[in-house]
């Protein structure tokens, strides 16, 4: 699984909610988990609950680069393509984890070109500190999880599941906002403002189901067959 969590500008009690907030969802990764504050990035929180699937060491998140030090990102996902993204376009990856190629992906060819280049399942957050950016994205089909809660004056929290991010919501009192889902094949762009607060730039459907990926598949289309879906399911799980 892995747990995601993020707030973005909340001044009031701000530790509070690291403590109490963040361990509503450590069921979702019971091998490391780790909170992260950027004086950079004021009023704001990063946090991971991870379980490992590959890379125990290096692939720990908020992940950073020493190439690109003033970016982070936590992702809770599986990317099946990271190798052959390598080879394709030469990422020279400091990890053996498959969450890195989205720090390369956006760095080289920003966050559109980004989502559209992941074959896998994903929600994930990346932030651009030098930039003054935040970015959301989720996986085609949604099969991974990201909710969000966005108030009026620009106080963002996101979460893997809904229930790590009521607590915030209260805390906003009077503030119009509503806890839901990034829905799926979507990406977000926030500015990131001085005191931490955001501002978002756009929303983007990126993908709808019928659309076929940006990305070169495993299996070309061209090798399945409209008729024979045993034969394609075969296929497609060798
Ligand atoms: N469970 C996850 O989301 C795992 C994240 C990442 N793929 C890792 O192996 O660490």
């Amino acid at each position: 699984m892995c747990g995601i969590w993020a707030v973005f500008g909340l001044t009031s009690n701000i530790h509070g909610q690291c403590s109490s907030t963040f361990y509503k969802i450590s069921h979702r990764g019971p091998d490391a988990w780790r909170l992260e504050y950027d004086q950079r990035m004021k009023n704001c929180c990063v946090g991971f609950h991870r379980l490992t699937i590959v890379d125990t060491i290096y692939g720990m998140q908020p992940m950073k680069l020493h190439k690109y030090p003033s970016s982070m990102v936590i992702c809770n996902g599986e990317l099946y393509n990271c190798k052959r993204l390598a080879e394709q376009y030469g990422f020279e990856y400091e990890t053996y984890n498959d969450v890195e190629c989205i720090l390369h992906l956006y760095h080289e060819f920003g966050i559109e070109e980004c989502v559209k280049n992941l074959d896998g399942v994903f929600g994930f957050c990346i932030v651009d500190i030098a930039k003054r950016k935040v970015f959301l994205g989720r996986d085609p089909y949604g099969v991974r999880p990201i909710f969000k809660v966005l108030s009026e004056t620009g106080v963002l929290g996101i979460c893997s599941e809904a229930k790590g991010l009521i607590e915030i919501e209260h805390e906003l009192k009077g503030d119009r906002k509503k806890v839901a889902p990034l829905p799926p094949g979507t990406f977000e762009e926030y500015d990131l403002l001085e005191n931490g607060t955001v501002k978002l730039v756009r929303s983007k459907k990126y993908f709808s189901p019928g659309d076929k990926p940006a990305f070169r598949p495993f299996v070309l289309y061209e090798d399945l067959s409209p008729n024979a879906h045993t034969d394609n399911i075969r296929k497609l799980s060798h």
